[in-house]
């Protein structure tokens, strides 16, 4: 398909000596869901944070397509459609459901007046089919103040998508759901991948398995093991550092 591949070589970030990253190499094909698992202060959110340009490498390579990201500011990757999930939902509540997505809705730039009316059908088939993605068309004219925990995450995916983003990075989007919840999660985010790339940062384990995708596991700042779920559960060296703990 087409699209960008995300693409990590030899990534390290070193805080007054600590290395949060050490030599992290790491590739998401267009289209793929990668799962990303570790214990506490593995690096997951520094990952995140040198794809996103919060963060500069101390050295290594991180390119998206032909992008250097290592070259860029926050607001020009974001731009080349990279958009971030983080764990704290920032909806709007004294807005609806359509509102918020509304207001995600990428600004049409030197639009003639001409167009506005057509602009704003297109404009509004895309909250539609937002709507439709998240699970949430039934809720659109209410508060966001009004929903659940979990509602209000899908929401914020929702919000992401209105800006058509070529990869998704989410972080910890399962943390505080219910069981169903989470299983509506993990179903949302499979029909999401496909047309995107997602990267998902989480800690719950079965939420992972659901996803049924390539997990990474990260230890120390560095990939310690990588495949399908029940190979890296087998896997030793996840036991010892991990998972067995
Ligand atoms: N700005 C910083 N300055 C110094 N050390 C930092 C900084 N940011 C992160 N670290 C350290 O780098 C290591 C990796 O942190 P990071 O937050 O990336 O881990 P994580 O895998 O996301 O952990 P968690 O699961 O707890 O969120 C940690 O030991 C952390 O204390």
């Amino acid at each position: 398909m087409k699209g960008n591949s995300l693409y990590l070589d030899g990534v390290s970030v070193v805080f007054d000596g600590f290395r949060a990253l050490n030599n992290l190499s790491l590739i998401v094909e267009p289209g793929e869901m990668r799962a990303v698992i570790g214990p506490n202060g593995a690096g997951k959110t520094t990952m995140m944070d040198v794809i996103t340009g919060k963060t500069r490498p101390t050295a290594g390579t991180v390119r998206f397509g032909d992008h250097d990201l290592t070259r860029m500011d926050e607001a020009s990757i974001a731009n080349l459609g990279i958009g971030r999930k983080f764990q704290k939902p920032t909806v709007f509540d004294a807005l609806t459901v359509f509102e918020n997505l509304e207001l995600a809705l990428k600004a049409p730039r030197g639009t003639l007046s001409a167009l506005h009316w057509r602009l704003g059908t297109e404009a509004r088939e895309k909250i539609e089919e937002t709507l439709g993605e998240i699970g949430l068309a039934a809720r659109a004219h209410d508060l966001a103040g009004i929903l659940s925990h979990g509602q209000r995450q899908w929401l914020e995916i929702g919000m992401l998508l209105m800006q058509d983003p070529q990869l998704l990075l989410v972080d910890e989007p399962v943390a505080g759901m219910t069981d169903q919840e989470t299983e509506h999660t993990a179903a949302l985010l499979r029909r999401i991948a496909g047309t995107r790339s997602v990267v998902v940062v989480e800690h719950d384990l079965e939420f992972v398995r659901a996803l049924g995708r390539k997990v990474t596991v990260l230890h120390e700042g560095t990939v310690l093991s990588e495949g399908p779920i029940d190979q890296v559960q087998a896997d030793p060296r996840v036991i010892e550092v991990y998972l067995g703990r």
